[in-house]
This record gives C-alpha cells, structure tokens and sequence, in this order.
C-alpha cells in the first residue's frame, strides 16, 4: 500500500472524542504526518486541545452534540479517547459511513464492564476472576458471599478507579455500595470480583490493523485507589506466561477487531494469566513507550489507524510516574527542579487548565538501558521531588 502523506494539514482528518494527556500525544503523533486533528471534550483547554487544530467543548455524552460536530466536520477516523461519551452517537456515525477507531462495537463493549467480561469469559472462553452482577445492595451481599472475601467492587461503568473499592468483609459492602454510587459512570450496575492474589499485573499493548498484530514489551505496573502510580518495561516473565499473555491479547483484540492500538490489562500468577479488561486506544501506563521505543503507543496507534506498518525498535527500559496534583486550583503549578531534567529523562506537563486532588497532571519518563528497576528508581526519585506550588 502507499500512504499518500497530506502536505497540508486539510486532507485527512481525526476527530479525537476526549482530549486528555492520551489525545494530546496521539495529536501531535498524527500532525507529524501532516493530519489534520480535532479535538473534543467536555470542558476548555483540554490537553489534546492545546495542540490540536481545532477544538470543540460539548457535552460528551449527548448523543446529539456527538454527532453533531461529527456530521459538521466530516472526520476520516473518529478516535474515542474517554469511556465517558455518547455510544449512541457511536453507532449512528458508523452507520452513516463514519470510520470509528477501532469500532463502534468495540467501543461499546470495553466501555462497559459486564459487556466486555461477558465477552471475554463466556464467548471467548479467557480466563478472569470470578464475577457477579448486581443492581441492589441485597444482591451485593448475597454476591460477595458466593464469591467470598475480600472481593472488589465496581460500577460496570466507570475508569481510573472511580467507585472502585475492595471489601475485606461483609461489614464493608454497605461503604463499598456508597462508593460506588459516587463514580462518574453508570453506577446503577455493579460487578463483584473475586479478588485475584496476583503476583504482578501488566498491560499488554497490542497494536492491530487488517495486515499485522504487533505486540509491545510488556509493562509492569503499580496502581493506587484503582488508579495507575507507576509502570515500567519490560516486566519480566517467564517465557510461559509471556507467550500466554500474548496469545490471550491476540483473541480478544482479534475478537473486537479493528484498526487501533489496545491495551490489555492482565493478572499474573505464577504462569497463569487472568484477562482484568481491556482498552481500545491507547493506555495510561502506556506512556512509558515515549522513552522506551522509537515508535510510542500514540504513534503506533496512528500508524495502525492508518493502515500503515507496525514495527519499531525497543531502545530499552524505562518508566514512568505519574504526579497527581496534591490540592484544587484554577492555576495549577508544580515545582520542578533542574535535577529531574537529565539525558535520561522526559518531563511531560500534560497543561490541565485546572487541578483537583488526585489529577494526574504530570508524568516522569526515565530511561535505563538495561533495567527497568532502575529506572522505575529513578522515575521515583524524580516525581519525589515535584513540589505543590
Ligand atoms: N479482581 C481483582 N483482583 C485484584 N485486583 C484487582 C481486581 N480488579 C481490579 N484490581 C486492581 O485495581 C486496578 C484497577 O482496576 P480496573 O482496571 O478494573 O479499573 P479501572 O478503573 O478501569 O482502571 P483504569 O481505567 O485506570 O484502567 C487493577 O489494575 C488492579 O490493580
Ligand atoms: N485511565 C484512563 C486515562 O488515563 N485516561 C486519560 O485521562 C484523561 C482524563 O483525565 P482527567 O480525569 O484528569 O480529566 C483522558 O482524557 C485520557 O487522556
Ligand atoms: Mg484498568
């Protein structure tokens, strides 16, 4: 095939449907190859929007909004960034001949956490925790107990650990039930988890499109409160559960097809791996690949919604750390000293317009050519040093 390159930005064109710190690196990935880029979220100066050549602000998750600035603005290939929009809007681009990355199905199912392990346990067969769906907290109590303690509760929708917690006991599903009503997704649902003892758990970045499946090195990764702190790669793993994992992510990417990078967030144990879920664009512990190869997640991502071909090469291991902002602000700033600023470093500032406790606002990169212990020290070390202003 050849890809005849826009030499002016106004030939092809992506939509991005959210615009955080993810959106902004796959903009300025896909403006490398002269597309033009439009981004949309729900509130001013998201991220992606900085640097995109066009910005909406719409109420995500109108089904109407959604397409009305699809319909207005023609996109080649609508790239959903967020878990929080309008699937309805989705379906309907697609059916009007929109190009939705990887695709509206998929979309919809990895948005949704009962589609997406229905799919993965029961249609295809893939391992995960064991599992239960409730809608009332009588059906909470009589879930755990089946499923025994402790185990982890989740609203069906929602991401980055929102409504998220683990009961020890039944004492605690009366607070687990509370949390989960405050998530920001459809919190009317919830499912029960057995609570896997995992020895270490990774994503799998799976980069696919009509021609090739391409696996990244796997990535390691610690989570806080259901929400990524730190990731490095490679992880390491044993041959056995490396190839396991791989043949696991090739199902179920295959199994939502597409073009599109993946990330496949799994369990390890020993050689057993359990599938957690998945996403259809690229990962949050991902960003690591802006150190570590010579083509990051982002830009695979363009690449493999193109059409184009997959490879890259590994320069070694990184990290990454994430600096979550310690309090609200309207002006949000971090101190950085110079120190953090070294040959083996990136600093990314992701330029949120506002601050909340617990934003991610900010990450560490660092590089090591032979260990990712190392340089997940280092990526510590740095974040370590980020002072509140
Ligand atoms: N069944 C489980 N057993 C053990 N740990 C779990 C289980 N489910 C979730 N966790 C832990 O909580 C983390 C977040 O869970 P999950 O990925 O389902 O939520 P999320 O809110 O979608 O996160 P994100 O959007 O950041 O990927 C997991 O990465 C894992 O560390
Ligand atoms: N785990 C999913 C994830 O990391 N998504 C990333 O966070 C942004 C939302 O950040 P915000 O909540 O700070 O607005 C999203 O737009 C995306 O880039
Ligand atoms: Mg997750």
């Amino acid at each position: 095939m050849i890809f005849t390159a826009p030499l002016k930005s106004d030939s092809i064109k992506m939509m991005l449907l959210g615009s955080g710190e993810l959106g902004k690196e796959v903009v300025i990935e896909a403006q490398r190859l002269g597309i033009e880029t439009i981004a949309v979220d729900s509130y001013n100066n998201a991220p992606a929007q900085l640097v995109a050549n066009k910005a909406y602000t719409i109420n995500m998750k109108n089904k109407d909004e959604v397409l009305d600035v699809i319909r207005r603005e023609k996109p080649d290939y609508i790239l959903p960034e967020v878990e929080a929009l309008s699937i309805e809007a989705l379906f309907e681009a697609e059916k009007e001949g929109f190009n939705v990355i990887p695709n509206a199905d998929a979309v919809n199912k990895t948005m949704n956490r009962k589609n997406i392990r229905e799919f993965a346990a029961v249609d295809l067969g893939i391992p995960t925790s064991k599992y239960e769906f409730v809608t009332t907290l009588d059906g909470l109590k009589n879930a755990a107990n089946n499923i025994g303690f402790p185990c982890v509760i989740k609203p069906v929708m929602s991401s980055s650990g929102h409504g998220q917690s683990i009961a020890k006991s039944a004492d605690d599903l009366e607070k687990s039930w509370e949390i989960a009503k405050e998530a920001r997704g459809d919190a009317s649902e919830l499912i029960v988890e057995e609570f896997i003892t995992f020895d270490y758990e990774i994503t799998l970045l799976t980069a696919r499109n009509e021609k090739e499946t391409v696996f990244c090195e796997p990535i390691g990764h610690i989570q806080e409160d259901g929400d990524y702190i730190f990731s490095w790669q490679p992880m390491n793993m044993s041959e056995l559960a490396k190839k396991r994992s791989q043949d696991l992510a090739k199902k179920i990417t295959d199994g939502l097809g597409g073009r599109g990078i993946f990330g496949v967030e799994l369990f390890i144990k020993g050689d057993e791996v359990y599938f957690s879920e998945v996403s259809p664009r690229p990962h949050d512990t991902g960003m690591v690949t802006m150190i570590t190869q010579s083509a990051s997640e982002f830009a695979l991502h363009v690449r493999a919604v193109l059409g184009l071909p997959l490879d890259y090469i590994d320069y070694g291991a990184g990290a990454s750390a994430a600096y979550k902002a310690k309090g609200d602000s309207f002006n949000p700033k971090v101190d950085i000293f110079d120190s953090s600023f070294t040959k083996e470093s990136i600093i990314r500032v992701f330029g949120k317009p506002q601050s909340h406790e617990g934003r991610r606002m900010a990450v560490a990169l660092t590089f090591d050519k032979d260990s990712s212990d190392k340089a997940l020290q280092k990526s510590k070390e740095i974040i370590g040093n980020f002072h509140d202003n």
